[in-house]
């Protein structure tokens, strides 16, 4: 056999691994087989793609998850209704400090960025800061930060869906959690304890109607390409679009289609870590959608979204999980000093 033939992969794998490549998907899995615990079986196997599908792209779609749909439409409305309040009470309830992590936060704030120098990250946002506003919600009951609520008169009813809605998300973390520490032949209890304070962030997200043309400077999205934070981020999307997801092998960024009745799941930063990057933490971004709206000027519409960005206790250490390699490649990290180390260096 010739020296070239021993270095050429055969046509046969070439064709293989080019399949691999371009075979980037969100899986939409059924999570009733798992949460509804019928079978045994039917919950390890589901287990299992869940963490198979983190392992490939980092995302899935999660269908029969739990939560309904009259409460996920509520929240949608309660939202909407908080963003359309007068700018002066929004900005009555401004985010103020990494630390506390709540309030809202108007247009050009935050610039999500993989940049870790602060300088560099300054210069982004002034160049091409994120079009969106947000309300950042956390615990309530936190003995330091408190969350920054608008009143009963101005908003009625907010406080408390946003309050339900929390545990919800955080129950459904728990399940999820679950089935990610079955996946990785862990006990299925294992992360229970580590993740129990509900030190998380519900992030209620409006992106304003754009001329889709200004979405097209450079660098410039709704949402510039980033990672999350933590262990999972729950996203509920309306129907409009424009979440995208680098394929980790091309580096293309692949729609994330919105699926009616579907949560996106995706793995954070933090559990990637803690996985020994075992599991993966995909870049995504939120651009304008796919279709276009007219021939000439064209209007990107206004969409609205919501993430709960789930956290383990911030007192908990992150270090390298059993079955996840011999060798770690991070030191052990605190939650909190991590968390609010990657908060300070997104806002203004
Ligand atoms: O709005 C979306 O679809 C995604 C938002 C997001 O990725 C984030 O806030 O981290
Ligand atoms: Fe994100």
């Amino acid at each position: 056999m010739s020296l070239t033939a021993l270095a050429r992969p055969s046509r046969a794998l070439r064709l293989r691994l080019t399949r691999q490549l371009s075979s980037f998907s969100i899986p939409v899995i059924d999570f009733a087989k798992f949460r509804s615990a019928e079978s045994p079986e039917g919950r390890k196997q589901t287990a299992k793609d869940i963490v198979n599908a983190f392992k490939e792209s980092g995302f899935v779609y999660l269908k029969n998850h739990g939560v309904t749909p009259a409460e996920v439409q509520t929240v949608f409305q309660k939202s909407a209704e908080f963003f359309h309040l007068p700018s002066d009470v929004k900005n009555g309830l401004a985010w103020e400090d990494p630390r506390s992590n709540r309030g809202f936060v108007k247009v050009g704030r935050e610039r999500v960025t993989q940049a870790t120098d602060p300088a560099e990250i300054a210069a982004l946002r002034e160049k091409a800061p994120d079009y969106k506003e947000t309300m950042e919600i956390g615990r309530d009951w936190d003995s330091v930060w408190k969350n920054q609520w608008p009143s009963e008169t101005q908003a009625p009813g907010f406080k408390q869906n946003m309050l339900d809605f929390y545990e919800t998300c955080h129950e459904l973390h728990v399940h999820v959690m679950r089935s990610v520490a079955i996946g990785l032949d862990l006990k299925e209890h294992f992360f229970d304890s580590k993740i129990d304070e509900k030190c998380h962030n519900l992030r209620l997200l409006s992106y304003p109607a754009i001329k889709t043309s200004l979405l097209k400077n450079e660098g410039q999205a709704r949402a510039g390409a980033h990672s999350d934070y933590g262990t999972l981020t729950l996203l509920f999307q309306d129907s409009v679009g424009g979440l995208e997801v680098k394929n980790p092998h091309t580096g293309e960024f692949v729609p994330a289609t919105p699926i009616p009745g579907t949560i996106v799941v995706n793995v954070g930063d933090l559990l990637a870590r803690w996985s020994n990057d075992v599991l993966r933490s995909t870049l995504h971004r939120v651009v304008a959608p796919a279709e276009k709206i007219s021939e000439t000027e064209s209007l990107t519409p206004a969409r609205q979204s919501i993430a709960f960005f789930c956290n383990p206790n911030f007192s908990a250490e992150v270090s390298c999980l059993p079955n996840c390699g011999d060798v770690a490649k991070y030191p052990p990290v605190n939650t909190e000093d991590y968390i609010v180390g990657r908060l300070a260096v997104t806002y203004t």
